[in-house]
Formats: structure tokens, sequence, C-alpha cells
């Protein structure tokens, strides 16, 4: 576990009311459960690539990430790109305040390829604060996002994810690509 200092984050707007998010986004974006499973509805198989994983302290976070969870001495990053099949279909940047990791959710730090939905949802014990949804401006267009705060057994931590131009959330459900 490298303490090395994680990259900055791009300027993503966040939408104060959720219906300026055009419906079928929306729909995508607002998934209460696993979107690695929703992922894998589309017929895809999911593979998820850890591109940086490292305690940092809160100084180093984004701003906004820091309001919105707890003190704390150090905070666990991993930064994923996730995998639709060969195309690249999301970004994953989830924070853990050192305090959550405690007792089995210790195993956090060690996921690797393991996407984390399969962790978070194995269990009873998770629950969502909120969602935010956003957009970003990129080299590749504008990009959906979304912002969580989960909790395990009452503890949190902050999921960012960003969509990428390939994943179906910019081609929606039922939208046959090409034509
Ligand atoms: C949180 C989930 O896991 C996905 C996998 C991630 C990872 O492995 O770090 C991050 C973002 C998610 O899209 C999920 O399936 O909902």
């Amino acid at each position: 576990m490298s303490d090395s200092h994680s990259p900055a984050q791009p300027p993503i707007h966040w939408f104060n009311d959720p219906t300026d998010v055009p419906a079928d986004v929306a729909d995508w974006l607002m998934e209460m459960g696993s979107m690695t499973r929703r992922f894998e509805k589309q017929g895809v198989t999911v593979t998820v690539k850890p591109q940086n994983e490292c305690f940092v302290s809160r100084a180093e976070l984004g701003e906004s990430e820091a309001q919105q969870l707890p003190e704390s001495a150090r905070y666990w990053v991993r930064e994923i790109v996730l995998f639709g099949d060969a195309e690249p279909w999301l970004l994953g940047r989830t924070v853990i305040p050192e305090e959550t990791l405690t007792g089995p959710d210790m195993a956090l730090v060690d996921l690797g390829t393991l996407p984390l939905g399969r962790y978070l949802f194995s269990g009873n014990n998770l629950t969502r604060d909120y969602i935010h949804l956003g957009q970003l401006q990129s080299e590749q267009g504008d990009l959906w996002a979304r912002r969580s705060r989960l909790r395990l057994s009452d503890k949190p931590l902050l999921l960012t994810e960003i969509f990428l131009p390939d994943s179906p959330v910019h081609r929606p459900e039922g939208k046959v690509s090409g034509i």
C-alpha cells in the first residue's frame, strides 16, 4: 500500500436539480443496485483494472470530497477503469476514511481486480446516503457522472463514477448503435 499522491480530479458540475438530466440517463445514474451487475445485464463481461491505490491525507482529497467525509488521518483511494468486454465504460474513484477499514472491511484495500460492487453488495450492511448527478467536460466530450456516499455498517465511503463514451449510459438501453 503505497502513499503516493492521487492524480488531480477533473472538475465535475453537480446538478442541483436531477430533472436537468435526461430521463434515460438518470435511469442509469440513479441505479440503486450494483452498477457492475447492471452493466453485466447488457451481456458483457465486466472487468476492472486498478489504476491507482494509495493512502492520502485529507489535504490531498478534492475539496468537495473532503466535505462529504468525516475527518480522518488518512483515506484509502482506489481508482479504476471498468471495462464492458474490451471497451472502457467507467472510471471509478473510491475514497474510504481509515476508520471505515475495520473488521472484514479491511478487505477493501485488497480488492485488486475484484469489482468493488461485488464486495459492497455481497452483504446486507450497505446503505446509500445519496446519489448526486453530474457532468464533466473532457477531451472525449461531455461525460455523465455520479457520486454516492455509501455506508458499510454505517461507516462511510465516497464513490465517484464517470461514465465513458462507450458505456450504455451514453448509448441508453434499447438504442442500437450505428443507426
Ligand atoms: C460500486 C460498484 O463497483 C464498480 C466497481 C468499482 C471498483 O472496482 O472500484 C468502482 C465503481 C463501480 O462502478 C458497483 O458495482 O456498483
